[in-house]
């Protein structure tokens, strides 16, 4: 422990690091304390060399309250280990008052975090551990790394038929998917395609361009700039939800240059309101002053159709009904979650990739050969060719050595693959092109487009795009995590405890809170897209379905979601919907996570309903002002007077099963209230009393390790 606390680490290094922080800038500082989270221990312990030469230093203090546990740990040999330790009592035991209450030495489980160091107060160790120093929402919220986003991605809405931003990442593919900014072109709209081929876009720079948006020259590309990067001045869906949408736009053309800076777009204007879709800047000198980003036009047009995402633009009556028959096939595992188009939640491979998929699962340490390019299709190959101008500057996918095949969902198959150049462990995910005809899978357009743009501890990183031998094969290269918590709880026997759940929950809660806070529903949240590694860093996953949304709010379809996590608005038709919807998957996620089991596991949307009826009672106009008006309501359900809730999570067991506290509860019921009016925000909820009564949630450092045995073949369970 001494060469832990004397030497050995890179002081140099950290110093650098801490000349960075301004301490007397609030903003700066809590930024800088995201980076300190991701490597935790490390950056720590270096903290701790620093505290000696620093007497005083606030930034010393900050370090030191994330130390609490493992400090004394070594310091007083009290904790036994990590995974069998006893609290440290006496001088040092900090945080056993909060709000006043003394806590019990009995009520903390192993690994709780401290509710504050030597110095309560001003201790502020970890966004994680924020909630149990009692900051106000406010300063949690800038504790939340939240409002930085690597760059904006652009709000796309096809209804208006308007503008669209693309920006080009620093691998040189379009990272935003954008509809047309061809306004008035009708054209622009005319194709009832819901894909496009990655070689399309690169016959953006030829003629295609053309005809259909008959403002740009063949052979030329549009730019346009963009806003910079929304940073934390970006105001938040709940500053401005009043706020009008507002145009400014300028669009510039140029040539057909892919930039590698990232430039950005946001959707938020300065009142803080999110940009109409598709609206582009008018101030010339604003326009000046950006980064031109290129502008993909024409193409991105004919990735979307009203008719058959009705998502991405009005949603009529008829395209609702239609899409819910046609999604009527659902399995009954709860865990398909739904787009408006039955074609694109369909898994149905060409044979090329079938037979790829296959090798992959009938070996898990198949050859290199599994992710390599199929081959080019001569029918496609001039649109090929043409197409790699766009991907020039990806990497491809024989860079990686694979490792084996993680996963496989819906819309891609994931491995796990090695970077050969940087060594670095990463999570492969190929993009599904079972339907290639029909081009480029909106989900995964829209999942790149959106992590990309995303930067949080509480997000999965994405690291950049890279191609296989063909134009067609896209890998999206991810930090690799160990487990997904569907995979994790199917393994283990145990369920989490109450610290684990809480503090899985904060984190959880952390990442939706930065989703909302920069307009983004993620709207398939679910404990198998909740990965897990073995830091215990908990990410959220799976932006396929995810969008931006703006205020007032617009019809969406309400296929979204699996079906066990799915909000009582989109069961019963609603089709304005909002953040609420994820806020309800996360009670539903966190009753799973504390009972090891879902809490509504229903085979259909209506016997989904009635178990959510019988559970928490049914729903009045009383407790949910316009239930009777929304389509579904008109079902005659099960008549359930009483919330059942705590029968499902007593307050305490002789038998085992999982109990909850009066606080557990009320957050609970908060996250699964029938209103999304009155539903809990993230916001809220990372300041709810459950977080911070005994058992504490358990420091990250704390999470129990688990064998990697159990990640290795999520596919079978
Ligand atoms: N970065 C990652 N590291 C490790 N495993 C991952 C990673 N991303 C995804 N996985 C695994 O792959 C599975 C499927 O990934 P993902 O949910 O992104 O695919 P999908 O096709 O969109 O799935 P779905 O059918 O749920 O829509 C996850 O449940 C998880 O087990």
């Amino acid at each position: 422990m001494g060469q832990v606390r004397h030497g050995g680490y890179l002081v140099n290094e950290f110093r650098d690091r801490e000349a960075e922080i301004d301490v007397s800038s609030g903003k700066s500082y809590y930024y800088r304390q995201e980076e300190f989270d991701r490597g935790r221990t490390r950056y720590r312990r270096r903290t701790n060399d620093l505290e000696r030469g620093r007497d005083g230093s606030i930034r010393v203090r900050v370090r030191v309250g994330q130390l609490d546990v493992k400090e004394q740990e070594m310091v007083n040999g009290k904790f036994l280990s990590s995974h069998n330790m006893s609290y440290p009592v006496g001088k040092d035991d900090r945080g056993r008052k909060q709000n006043g209450r003394a806590i019990r030495e009995v009520d903390r489980e192993p690994g709780e975090l401290s509710s504050g160091s030597g110095s309560d107060e001003s201790d502020v160790s970890d966004s994680r551990s924020r909630v149990n120093q009692g900051l106000s929402s406010k300063d949690a919220a800038r504790l939340v790394p939240g409002r930085k986003r690597k760059f904006s991605c652009v709000a796309w809405n096809v209804e208006d038929g308007q503008v669209n931003i693309s920006s080009v990442n620093n691998n040189g593919i379009p990272d935003s998917i954008l509809p047309s900014p061809c306004h008035s072109s009708s054209a622009c709209h005319s194709s009832d395609e819901t894909r496009a081929s990655v070689s399309e876009l690169n016959s953006l720079s030829n003629s295609e361009c053309s005809p259909l948006c008959p403002g740009a020259a063949p052979g030329s590309m549009r730019f346009i700039a963009v806003e910079p990067l929304a940073g934390s001045s970006s105001a938040s869906p709940s500053q401005c939800e009043q706020d009008k949408v507002q145009d400014k736009g300028q669009s510039v053309e140029g040539n057909h240059v892919f930039s590698r800076k990232l430039s950005a777009s946001r959707w938020a204007n300065e009142h803080g309101s999110p940009r109409d879709e598709g609206e582009i800047f008018e101030d010339e000198s604003e326009s000046k002053r950006r980064k031109p980003v290129i502008l993909v036009e024409s193409v991105w047009s004919r990735l979307y159709s009203k008719e058959r995402y009705p998502e991405l633009g009005e949603l009529t009556a008829e395209d609702s009904e239609s899409a819910r028959s046609r999604s009527s096939g659902f399995s009954g595992d709860g865990n398909q979650s739904h787009l408006a188009s039955e074609d694109e939640v369909q898994i149905n491979a060409n044979g090329c990739m079938e037979l790829d998929e296959e090798e992959g699962s009938e070996n898990a340490c198949a050859h290199q050969s599994e992710l390599d390019s199929l081959p080019v299709d001569d029918s496609n190959g001039a649109a090929s060719a043409r197409s790699f101008n766009m991907l020039h500057g990806c990497r491809s996918v024989d860079d990686f050595e694979k490792l084996n095949k993680i996963n496989e969902g819906t819309y891609g198959i994931v491995f796990k693959a090695r970077d050969q150049k940087s060594g670095e462990v990463v999570a492969l995910k190929k993009v599904k092109m079972e339907k290639e005809r029909e081009g480029f899978p909106l989900t995964s357009l829209r999942e790149i487009n959106i992590l990309l743009s995303c930067s949080h501890p509480s997000i999965v990183d994405l690291k950049e795009v890279v191609i296989g031998r063909d134009i067609n094969q896209v890998f999206m290269v991810m930090e690799y995590m160990d487990h997904d918590l569907k995979g994790l709880m199917n393994a283990v026997e145990q369920p989490f405890s109450q610290s684990e759940v809480k503090c899985l929950m904060l984190q959880l809660l952390e990442g939706v809170h930065y989703l909302h806070d920069n307009w983004i529903i993620h709207r398939d949240l679910k404990t198998s897209n909740l990965l897990l590694n073995n830091l215990g860093e908990l990410k959220i996953c799976d932006f396929g379905l995810a969008r931006q949304y703006g205020i007032p709010l617009k019809p969406y379809t309400q296929l979204v979601v699996t079906l066990w996590y799915r909000a009582p608005e989109l069961l019963l038709g609603a089709k304005k919907y909002s953040t609420a919807v994820d806020m309800w998957s996360l009670g539903c996620i966190m009753a799973e996570l504390l009972a090891k089991e879902p809490l509504f596991s229903g085979k259909n949307e209506i016997d989904q309903l009635d178990k959510i009826f019988k559970t928490l009672g049914t729903p009045t106009e009383n407790i949910w002002p316009g239930f009777t008006m929304l389509p579904g309501a008109r079902v005659k359900y099960t008549k359930q007077p009483y919330n059942n809730l705590r029968k499902k999570f007593p307050r305490a067991s002789f038998t085992g099963r999982s109990v909850l506290s009066e606080a557990g509860l009320d957050l609970l019921n908060k996250l699964l209230t029938y209103d999304p009016e009155k539903r809990i925000t993230a916001e809220d909820a990372l300041n709810h009393e459950w977080f911070r009564e005994v058992p504490l949630p358990k420091s990250i450092d704390f999470m129990p390790t688990i064998p990697a045995q159990y990640a290795q073949d999520r596919r079978l369970r």
